[in-house]
């Protein structure tokens, strides 16, 4: 019997909607490296990757809008096969709705799967959101101190109610008290939190508080990040599963991980060899996954506005 593949899985969201539990990120901060992005998109639909993980921050989206119109053009997929997930940068907080119509545009798309507040935050920038992290002298962040990050999901839900431009509504970023905070206030429940998650890194109380809250997490950075040097491909205990899984490479065995314990997750990779070589699913047990999560445990991922979110709580 040939094995499981990890592009095999879906999930049902809390609105009813399928979700592919695995999916290509396509964050890179190096510019020069964008025009990668294309064959990337191309070679992960072609390998059954259904699920694209982009954001109006990121500049990347005009790089898959071209391997979408490739893949449509030669009929490998339909527009309804695949699950495209954006975000609105704190930047545009009053001005959701033309963020996702350049996410719209750029990526050549009538409607996006998933549309997500990036952070719960507001920064005070220009009128087309840039400089998208604005920062004064001392390299501080500047919020826009009297706007609130819970209007910027307003927006969200107001688009979502008056046009077909999206499918589902979620977050990224948010801790436990800004989940409660909107839980208390929304009109559209959001169907998925985005948050850093692999197993140095496992965020177990938010994610009970989004499970018993039917939000689908969605692991960032499973590898601890590609700015970071990927550093969880050094974790020596996914190296010693691999000596007990023989058949699954390491990649395969880290986003394993997330599947097993029913989240979403979405590395990154701009080469199509790899991209290619990351298929099967590791059956790991409940075990395997205790003993990935047994050692120490820290964030990776940082940039000067993480004070201001409030994690931890
Ligand atoms: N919502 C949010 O705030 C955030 C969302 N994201 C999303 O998550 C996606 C994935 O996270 P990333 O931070 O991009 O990184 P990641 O943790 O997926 O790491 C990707 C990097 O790992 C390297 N890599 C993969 N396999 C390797 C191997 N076997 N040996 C050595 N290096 C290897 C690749 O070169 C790549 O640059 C992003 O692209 C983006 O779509 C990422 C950060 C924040
Ligand atoms: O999605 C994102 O990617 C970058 C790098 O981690 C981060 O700034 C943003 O939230």
């Amino acid at each position: 019997m040939s094995p499981k593949l990890l592009t095999d899985v879906y999930y049902t969201l809390n609105d009813g909607k399928k979700v592919p539990a695995f999916g290509l990120g396509t964050y890179n901060e190096d510019e020069s490296q964008h025009h990668k992005i294309t064959q990337a998109v191309i070679t992960a639909i072609e390998e059954g990757v259904r699920h694209i993980d982009t954001a109006w921050y990121y500049e990347t989206e005009p790089y898959i809008g071209k391997a979408l119109k490739d893949v449509f053009d030669r009929g490998i997929v339909k527009r309804e096969d695949l699950f495209i997930t954006t975000k609105v940068w704190p930047s545009m907080h009053d001005k959701v709705e033309k963020s996702l119509d350049r996410s719209l545009e750029q990526l050549g798309v009538d409607y996006v799967d998933l549309f997500l507040q990036h952070w719960p935050l507001c920064f005070e920038s220009g009128p087309d959101g840039y400089p998208a992290t604005p920062v004064d002298d001392a390299g501080e962040i500047i919020l826009a101190e009297k706007a609130d990050y819970l209007d910027t999901y307003r927006q969200m839900e107001e688009i979502y109610h008056k046009t077909s431009k999206i499918k589902s509504l979620g977050v990224a970023n948010f801790p436990v008290r800004k989940l409660k905070q909107l839980l208390k206030t929304c009109k559209v429940k959001p169907v998925n939190n985005q948050i850093e998650c692999h197993p140095e890194f496992p965020q177990t109380e938010l994610g009970d508080f989004c499970a018993e809250n039917d939000i689908i997490v969605t692991a960032y950075s499973p590898l601890g990040g590609g700015g970071n040097g990927a550093p969880l491909i050094k974790n020596k205990r996914a190296a010693a599963l691999t000596e007990k899984y023989k058949d699954y490479n390491i990649n395969e065995i880290l986003y394993s991980y997330h599947i097993q314990s029913g989240r979403i997750v979405i590395p990154k990779s701009l080469n199509p060899k790899r991209i290619q070589s990351v298929k099967k699913l590791v059956p790991l047990t409940k075990e395997d996954i205790e003993f990935l999560e047994s050692g120490p445990h820290k964030r990776y991922t940082d940039n000067p506005w993480y004070g201001h979110v409030g994690f931890g709580y």
